[in-house]
């Protein structure tokens, strides 16, 4: 049996400048344009192998060791699309396989929790996307291909480059011009860091399509958004992000997560996703910077709890230092010395128990988009091979 296989991983991505709202629910064409930074694989990645046989009998998705329905109209979409792509190729070279007539077998692996507000979605469907691509050797560039990713997961797009990533909301009807596009490379600001604090790795309350459709409908503070402060904020952080200031960048990351939240919560009936710890995190935050005299750590937070602090590894030791006096007891800390975390500041008014609220923290930076692997999840029968 003649197995063909590719492997890609593809990374998380966590918005500065958030996507919330859709103008067109199938083909998830947003109301506004977003702003994402693209965290290392080293510590957040999906890996994904893809295979296409003639033997094989139906398109299979094996989600970390799980049959997962592939019927949904989002996944349809992205295999639909990259067949048609395919299907192309092979009518320009009659010599190549039909691997757009086959079925697929697809094997898929987070290295973190799953539909738990870390943003899986988006490096799940990016990876998928990218896996398949490569399988079918297409021509196309990573923006064509987010356009592909983006039907799996409005986020997802943001995924398919490495560094600092815009996703233009486009203006056609089909979707065709909205896609991602690279606002600048890794290489530009490499001491980009972030600290996920975990509050929780459950399955989120209202999930991220659910709560965007309520706003739309219900939210008139949702209309001042996407007219007035996002077109705005979208150049100042582009502006931000070419210029590496962080000031700037690190106030307009953390006033885009309040307006997100504030726009949650003038939906009716009201969605929640912060919680006390949350909110407590965000205290904290503005107070170090307060007491520093200017911004050197940023927080945002996507459809959950968990907060996401972005800093300059030129504040290391001051913003991981307290941190670490907060969130001592907490597991996450082992990658650094001991030495490189005294740097803390002590802060007036934090619960010293906040720690409870945390299950770990997340130590990471900045990264790069998709990668092919030689690392195939999938055997010579074209099965899992765990
Ligand atoms: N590796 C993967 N391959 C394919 N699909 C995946 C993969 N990982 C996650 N998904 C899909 O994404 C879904 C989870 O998306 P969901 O939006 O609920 O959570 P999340 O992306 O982790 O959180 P958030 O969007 O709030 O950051 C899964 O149920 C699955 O359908
Ligand atoms: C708050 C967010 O994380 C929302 C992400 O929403 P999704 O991309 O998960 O939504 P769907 O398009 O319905 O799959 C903000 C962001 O990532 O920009």
């Amino acid at each position: 049996m003649t197995v063909h296989t590719a492997t890609c991983t593809a990374p998380v991505n966590i918005a500065t400048l958030k996507y919330w709202g859709k103008r067109d629910k199938s083909l998830n064409l947003p109301t506004n344009s977003s702003i994402s930074v693209t965290l290392s694989q080293d510590d957040l990645r999906t890996l994904t192998s893809a295979a296409a046989s003639a033997d094989f009998q139906e398109d299979q998705l094996w989600l970390n060791g799980a049959l997962e329905s592939l019927d949904s109209p989002r996944t349809k979409a992205c295999l639909a699309d990259l067949r048609a792509l395919r299907a192309a190729v092979e009518s320009a070279d009659a010599s190549l396989p039909k691997l757009s007539q086959y079925h697929l077998h697809i094997v898929s692996e987070n290295n973190f929790p799953t539909a738990a507000g870390l943003a899986s979605s988006a490096a799940g469907f990016a990876a998928l996307v990218s896996a398949i691509a490569s399988l079918y050797e297409l021509p196309q560039d990573m923006s064509e291909l987010s356009k592909i990713a983006r039907k799996g997961s409005g986020s997802a797009c943001r995924s398919l480059f490495g560094g600092f990533v815009a996703w233009e909301m486009g203006a056609l009807e089909d979707g065709l011009d909205s896609k991602a596009v690279e606002v600048a490379p890794l290489a530009h600001w490499p001491t980009m860091k972030a600290a996920i604090l975990v509050v929780s790795d459950d399955k989120k309350d209202t999930p991220s399509t659910t709560g965007m459709q309520s706003t739309v409908a219900t939210s008139d503070l949702f209309q001042h958004r996407i007219h007035e402060v996002v077109p705005k904020r979208f150049e100042e952080m582009k502006k931000a992000i070419v210029n590496k200031d962080f000031e700037t960048f690190g106030e307009l990351t953390m006033k885009d997560s309040n307006s997100f939240h504030a726009v949650c919560l003038d939906s009716y009936p009201p969605i929640f996703y912060l919680n006390d710890t949350s909110k407590k995190i965000i205290k904290l935050v503005h107070k170090l910077n307060e007491l520093e005299g200017h911004i050197i750590a940023a927080y945002t937070f996507d459809a959950g709890p968990n907060a996401v602090i972005y800093y300059d590894e030129a504040n290391e030791a001051k913003v991981l230092g307290t941190l670490h006096k907060y969130f001592a007891q907490v597991q996450g800390w082992d990658k650094k010395d001991a030495s490189a975390l005294n740097g803390g500041v002590d802060i007036d008014g934090v619960d010293p128990e906040i720690y409870k609220g945390v299950s770990k923290i997340i130590l990471t930076s900045i990264g790069q988009g998709p990668q092919k692997s030689t690392q195939s999840l999938i055997n010579e029968q074209g099965l899992p091979k765990n």
